[in-house]
């Protein structure tokens, strides 16, 4: 072989490992003079998608999309030509049309020579490209995002600013510029505060988001609460790089605050207005229960009324019907209690009441009713009894409790009663029938001297019709002229002569003959005719007085009885002084006798109508001495003249020394208020003797003479009585 063959032998070698080597690289290397492709490597066709050998001798213009990027792909030739290697990105086209982003490295042949070309280097860029692009673009929307957040971001990397949105400075007075590697104490009011915000890191690391509110520091000093949500960029190290979103809550911490002390001022006047409801609906469901219990209770004993009696007893007697058994209906009505209450007054009566139901209450047994149904009446329901003998018994027990003495307030009582007796089936079917057999069974046992039982007998209703028609008779009684006087002599025991008369009302009725007082008297005051039949006994005194004062007799008083309805008129005084003025006669003829009871009642006005009628002229004298309550301060301040002992006391003066001690009591009390005693009810010589021996100086009673016809008065107002009254 020749050295020329070897010569050539050699260039082939350097030509095919040239072309291996081109082959292997992976970046597209084209060789080019005046822009025309002489020769490249198989890659650099495959970036473009040629087939081999189809670019060689083509123009670069096939490499760019538009001529203008050709034109750019021209520019560099200068440098070039100054040895330089020039390296660019541009967008170049495939030879489908297709674009891509390619690196593009080229360098002179010969710097002096550049006509000679150039060799240009070309990498595709495009997915590094695309990714740089989303970087930018994430980067970008990340920057919009910061920059036109409502809320303030910024990242912190061990607690220094490393970057921040605008309105995060500005929310504390800063450029974000100016906060761009600050640490964060500068927001925190105090040094305790920036350590305390420290414990969230654990948090982040966690993984957990961290929200809280807490008050963040102005450039002005001012607080702002902000609300800080905070998230770690790598869990790992929280501290070191952290995400946190910051919102200025003062405003809506101020009306949260607000909001929440309007709650709690609401809940407050809710819970204070439903406190009130309860109350209200508490109250109302107390006077509810109260009316419930008024309507069927007696407010002032607490013991069933008549209502709920009468309910009750129409259940027993429904029950007594089916079990075909007895029951007992026991009426009861306090003896006296109208003097006990007129003379101690309403609140001792009213506590006598109390009382007196208590004790019934406690001996009755469970399953009784004890009720009370108006003033001192009681009724006491016993069922399922078997004998009449059970409810005597029961009566006996009330009778025996009452017996003990009642001691209120300050003074000792001793009450009775009355109790009547009625019994199913034998006296009555119905509730009301078996009330009023049992009220008829308790007057009779007032008119059998009262403090007993009676039980019912077909005879009382008998009786009760007859009150009726008396009542209906006594309206009568007036216009048919059936009433009239007698009088009754009252002798000064020194000189056994008529000092007085006591007018004595009578009535001649039509069918029964003459009623005294005590058969009327009673029915007149509670109809109230009494107040009639009394101004027609002043008339008929009045009248009888000049009668008297005609036929020449010399004066004397006349006594005339007020009932305690008569003395409580509220104008008593003045109408006896029309009569006398009417009539003529002086009222120092007249005497009135006003009961002990009647005086003690409203004792004031009392002393204003006796102050008055004292005034008038008249004389007083207080009747029946003795048997009711008398206070002596008042006693001592009434303007009487007279005291009447009570013939109770006179009856049995022989025989019961305390009843000559109480009269000789009475006489002393009467001297020494400079008052005339008067001994009533004087029969025998020997109640004579004592009534004289107690000092008493006047005497009134049959021993003398009975109430006699006023024809009758002139002759025993000349008599003389002796010493022993014969
Ligand atoms: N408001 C009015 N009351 C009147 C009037 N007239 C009478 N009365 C009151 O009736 C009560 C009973 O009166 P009377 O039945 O007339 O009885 C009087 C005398 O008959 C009776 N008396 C008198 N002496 C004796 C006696 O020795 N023994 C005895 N057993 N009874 C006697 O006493 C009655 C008079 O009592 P007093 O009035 O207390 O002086 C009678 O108490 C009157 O209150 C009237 O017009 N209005």
């Amino acid at each position: 072989m020749s050295v020329r063959d070897r010569h050539d032998d050699a260039l082939h070698v350097l030509a095919r490992e040239n072309q291996t080597l081109l082959d292997t690289v992976l970046v597209g290397i084209v060789f080019v003079r005046e822009r025309i492709m002489l020769r490249c490597n198989r890659r650099f066709e495959e970036i473009f998608g040629y087939a081999p050998n189809e670019l060689d001798g083509r123009s670069t213009r096939v490499l760019y999309p538009d001529d203008e990027g050709f034109d750019y792909g021209g520019s560099p030739y200068g440098a070039l030509a100054k040895g330089l290697t020039h390296q660019r990105e541009q967008i170049l086209a495939r030879k489908d049309g297709s674009t891509f982003w390619c690196r593009l490295y080229g360098r002179a042949m010969d710097a002096a020579q550049p006509q000679l070309g150039s060799v240009w280097l070309f990498e595709d860029v495009s997915e590094r490209k695309a990714e740089e692009l989303a970087v930018r673009g994430l980067l970008l929307e990340q920057q919009a995002i910061l920059d036109n957040a409502s809320a303030g971001i910024v990242f912190l990397k061990d607690r220094v600013v490393q970057r921040c949105n605008r309105r995060f400075a500005e929310m504390l007075g800063y450029t974000p510029e100016e906060l761009l590697q600050c640490g964060t104490r500068f927001m925190y009011p105090s040094d305790a505060a920036w350590r305390e915000a420290a414990h969230v890191y654990p948090v982040l690391a966690r993984g957990e988001s961290h929200a809280r509110e807490e008050p963040l520091l102005h450039r002005d000093g001012t607080q702002l609460w902000c609300r800080l949500t905070g998230r770690a960029v790598d869990r790992a190290h929280p501290e070191l790089e952290s995400v946190w979103l910051i919102e200025d809550v003062t405003e809506q911490r101020a009306a949260r605050e607000d909001l929440e002390l309007r709650v709690r001022e609401r809940t407050a006047e809710l819970a204070h207005t439903n406190q009130r409801l309860l109350a209200e609906m508490a109250e109302r469901e107390q006077v509810e229960n109260r009316v419930r219990h008024l309507a069927n209770h007696d407010e002032l004993t607490g013991l069933p009324n008549r209502r709920l009696l009468l309910d009750r007893l129409a259940q027993a007697l429904a029950l007594a019907r089916r079990a075909n058994e007895q029951l007992a209906v026991m009426f009861l009505d306090l003896d006296r209690f109208k003097t006990i209450n007129d003379s101690l007054g309403h609140p001792v009566g009213d506590a006598l009441l109390r009382g007196v139901a208590q004790r019934i209450v406690g001996i009755v047994r469970e399953g009784d009713t004890v009720s009370r149904i108006g003033g001192d009446e009681f009724v006491i329901l016993l069922p399922r009894i078997e004998s009449e003998t059970q409810a005597a018994f029961v009566a006996g027990k009330v009778m025996e409790t009452l017996a003990q003495p009642l001691r209120l307030e300050g003074h000792e009582l001793h009450v009775t009663a009355s109790i009547g007796i009625a019994l199913f089936p034998s006296d009555g079917e119905t509730p009301e029938t078996l009330l009023r057999n049992a009220d008829s069974a308790m007057y009779h046992a007032k008119d059998a001297g009262r403090d007993n039982h009676q039980f019912f007998a077909a005879q009382m209703n008998v009786t009760a019709q007859q009150r009726l028609e008396l009542e209906n008779d006594l309206h009568h009684a007036l216009q048919r002229a059936e009433l009239f006087l007698h009088y009754q002599p009252r002798i000064d025991l020194a000189r056994g002569r008529m000092v007085g008369v006591e007018a004595l009302l009578r009535w001649l009725h039509p069918r029964r003959g003459v009623i005294h007082p005590g058969g009327f008297i009673a029915l007149a005051e509670e109809t109230g005719l009494i107040v009639r039949l009394g101004e027609w006994v002043l008339r008929e005194v009045c009248r009888q007085i000049l009668e008297w004062q005609r036929q020449g007799l010399p004066a004397f008083p006349v006594a005339v009885n007020l009932s305690p309805r008569q003395f409580g008129q509220r104008h008593i005084a003045e109408r006896i002084g029309e009569i006398l003025l009417e009539t003529g006669v002086s009222s120092s003829l007249i005497e009135l006798e006003i009961t002990e009871t009647s005086l003690m009642q409203h004792t004031e006005q009392t002393l204003g109508t006796l102050s008055r009628l004292h005034k008038m002229g008249l004389r007083l004298a207080i009747d029946d001495f003795g048997i009711g309550y008398s206070s002596l301060s008042y006693l001592k301040r009434f303007p009487v003249d007279q005291l009447k002992i009570d013939q109770s006391f006179v009856r049995d003066i022989g025989v019961d020394p305390t009843n000559a001690a109480i009269v000789a009591a009475i006489a002393t009390l009467a001297h020494n208020l400079k008052l005339a005693v008067v001994a009533e009810g004087v029969e025998t010589h020997e109640q004579l003797d004592a009534v004289r021996t107690a000092g008493c100086g006047q005497a009134q009673g049959f021993l003398f003479s009975r109430p006699v016809g006023a024809e009758h008065v002139p002759a025993l107002a000349l008599r003389r009585w002796s010493a022993d009254a014969r």
